[in-house]
């Protein structure tokens, strides 16, 4: 069984926590002690709010579900220390530097970033972007104001612009964008919309290319104890860990 160190005790950690199967979650760490106590109580982990200490612990992964800028202050040493991790906020790497660095230092210490597909389909195949870059390529993300936190009325646009831009001003929003163009290989367009009338979290993806052209919309329920995070990325996370050990790969 593969044995995890789960960093973020807030909704995905626990919708990881109590759903998982295949892993045995060793311990877990967060910056607020009532959250790692409260869950570690809940999959019967060792609960931390100290990083080092954290890392003493026995286990072969970490699965980061905290924010942007715990995969800053963190992803470079779980690397170091000869674990794999798992980056739910994978909006970090759209800091290039960061990113090459990052890379740098897994490729040194022969261990991966995995970055799942969080709240969207299709990242396995925009992969072709790296061989034949797309002439287009847009997500236009549109949540309810709660996502966001914003008492907005009417449907507006918030922002339209780049990825790596768009994740600096909601870096709890958007890290789909950055998984986007880092499976495509460039940044991408994005358009960030909020609407009373929606439901849900909706992403539709647009690309256009040599290929042909893709149309691709998500309408995802928000997690009940985060609107702003999908309940399919929290599933995402589950099933890349599910299929961490299969021999049998499917999808590019
Ligand atoms: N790639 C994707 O498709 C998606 C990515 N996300 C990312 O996943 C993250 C987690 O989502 P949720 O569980 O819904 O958020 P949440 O806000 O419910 O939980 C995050 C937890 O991490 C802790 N935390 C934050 N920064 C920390 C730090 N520097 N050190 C230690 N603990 C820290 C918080 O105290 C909180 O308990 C989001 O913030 C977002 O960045 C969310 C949805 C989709
Ligand atoms: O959960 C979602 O719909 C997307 C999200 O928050 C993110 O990518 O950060």
């Amino acid at each position: 069984m593969i044995k995890i160190g789960l960093l973020g005790c807030g909704n995905v950690g626990h919708i990881i926590a109590t759903h998982a199967e295949s892993i045995q979650v060793v311990a877990v760490f967060d910056i607020i002690p009532g959250r790692a106590e409260e869950l570690a109580a809940l999959c019967h982990a060792r609960a931390y709010t100290d990083f080092d200490a954290f890392m003493q612990e026995d286990f072969s992964i970490v699965v980061e579900a905290a924010s942007v800028g715990a995969v800053r202050c963190y992803a470079e040493t779980v690397l170091r220390s000869g674990r794999d991790i798992i980056l739910l906020s994978g909006g970090a790497l759209a800091d290039v530097e960061f990113r090459d660095h990052l890379i740098e230092v897994a490729r040194e210490a022969g261990k991966k970033i995995r970055v799942p597909s969080g709240a969207i389909i299709g990242l396995d195949n925009i992969k072709i972007g790296q061989v034949s870059p797309p002439k287009k390529l847009l997500l236009r993300t549109t949540k309810p104001p709660a996502s966001l936190g914003l008492p907005v009325t009417t449907r507006m646009e918030i922002f339209k612009g780049l990825a790596h831009d768009c994740i600096k001003q909601y870096p709890k929003n958007v890290n789909v964008a950055v998984a986007l163009g880092l499976a495509a290989g460039r940044d991408i367009d994005v358009e960030l919309w909020i609407d009373p009338e929606a439901e849900r979290n909706i992403h539709e993806i647009f690309v256009e290319g040599d290929f042909g052209d893709i149309y691709v919309r998500v309408r995802n329920v928000p997690s009940p104890d985060n609107p702003a995070t999908s309940y399919m990325a929290a599933l995402s996370i589950l099933t890349l860990l599910k299929n961490l050990e299969n021999p049998l790969v499917v999808g590019t």
